[in-house]
């Protein structure tokens, strides 16, 4: 017998000596971020967080949501966003976050990727560099958010390819090959087993956004962001929960973004909200740690200090959201909001010359 049967038949009899029927298959789905988030959390010791700033920035956090009447209608009011409430937009928010990652340069801001887009030409870079291009290349009737096209490498050629993620600088966007597989793979796995259709992915998780997360986990390796940390796995899941967010602000929690359970979605672990989060106050590093960030030094994917900032951000921002909700117990607001706004109020601090740290340095696809 092996050990996995072992430990069924152990559970089982556990289960009987307990009086516990088998295992519920009719259970709600959970993810397990933010069980893995709280673990890291207790196990770190490069990346702390810090009470007294996180209940000072819920105070502030809070009357600035309120003074903005911060809430799903802030997603469709970004000029690059798409609007419509259709199937055009399922679509253009699967491609966006399946590409969501890795747009940071080690160039000057005048020569990092940029995409030239819309009003006045303006120059885009990082994450809205992504979604110009994607924009820019509907217009010129590449159908680059149809998960068929992906899988046409005739039609969908590398020349083709990079075309939609040409640059109006010498550097080119950070992971091209990597973000051409994740395009073919998706599209693959979408044709062989959703007809090719993102809608009938988010049909399979019948309105729950834990089971969509999950679904995307198990059957796209592209999505299935997880690491061992002190020798356990831990999900972050970061492009996953990040595309029902999308869905759910996009579509205003209705329709194809109506989910019965949007408040298991955790803060999504990138490189821009940990920086925010130490900006505030929120979260530290121990010396070493913040000495290679400050120094710009590369952080590998996988390594202790990574999974620590990142699992101690998802934990900051759960504490941050207790912390708000002790302040005004009916507060709309989750940990997606409160997620959306810091990322968009660190780009308002980094537009403004105010950023204090610099972010982390990982090359990765799955942030
Ligand atoms: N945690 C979190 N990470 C986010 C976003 C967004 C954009 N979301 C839009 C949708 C609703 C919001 O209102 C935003 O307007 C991008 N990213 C990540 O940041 C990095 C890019 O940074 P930079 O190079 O500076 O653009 C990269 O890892 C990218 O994946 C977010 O919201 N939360």
């Amino acid at each position: 017998m092996s050990d996995d049967e072992v430990d069924h038949e152990l559970l089982d009899l556990l289960r009987k000596s307990l009086g516990l029927g088998p295992p519920d298959p009719s259970a709600p789905p959970e993810t397990k971020v933010l069980q893995n988030a709280e673990f890291i959390y207790d196990n770190s010791i490069d990346v702390a967080l810090d009470m007294r700033h996180t209940k000072v920035a819920a105070i502030d956090i809070l009357k600035q949501m309120q003074e903005r009447e911060y809430s799903t209608k802030a997603w469709s009011e970004h000029t690059l966003h798409p609007k419509a409430k259709d199937e055009s937009t399922v679509n253009f928010i699967f491609t966006m976050d399946l590409l969501n990652f890795s747009f940071w340069s080690e160039k000057e801001e005048g020569d990092r990727f940029a995409v030239k887009y819309g009003e006045e030409e303006k120059r885009w870079t990082g994450y809205w560099s992504l979604v110009a291009a994607l924009q820019r290349a509907l217009d010129e009737d590449i159908p680059i958010t149809t998960p068929g096209f992906w899988v046409d490498e005739e039609e969908c050629s590398e020349e083709v390819l990079r075309k939609v993620f040409r640059s109006e600088t010498e550097e080119e966007i950070p992971l091209f090959e990597e973000r051409v597989r994740c395009l073919r793979e998706a599209g693959q796995i979408l044709e062989e087993e959703f007809d090719s259709s993102v809608v009938t992915l988010i049909e399979d998780a019948k309105n729950s956004a834990a089971g969509l997360v999950n679904l995307l986990a198990e059957r796209f390796p592209c999505f299935r962001d997880e690491a061992t940390f002190e020798r356990k796995k831990v999900r972050l899941l970061k492009r996953a929960q990040i595309f029902v967010a999308d869905l759910w602000a996009a579509f205003e929690g209705e329709g194809y973004g109506e989910f019965n359970d949007i408040d298991k979605i955790t803060m999504f672990a990138d490189y821009r909200v940990p920086q925010i989060l130490h900006t505030l106050g929120c979260i530290s590093y121990s010396p070493p740690l913040e000495k290679r960030i400050r120094n710009y030094g590369i952080i590998e994917p996988g390594h202790s200090w990574e999974l620590q900032i990142r699992g101690c951000s998802i934990w900051a921002i759960e504490l941050l959201r207790r912390e708000i909700l002790k302040l005004q117990p009916d507060a709309k607001v989750n940990a997606i909001l409160l997620d959306f706004f810091l990322y968009d109020f660190a780009k308002e601090k980094e537009k403004n010359g105010e950023e204090a740290i610099p972010h982390h340095r990982t090359r990765s696809i799955w942030y």
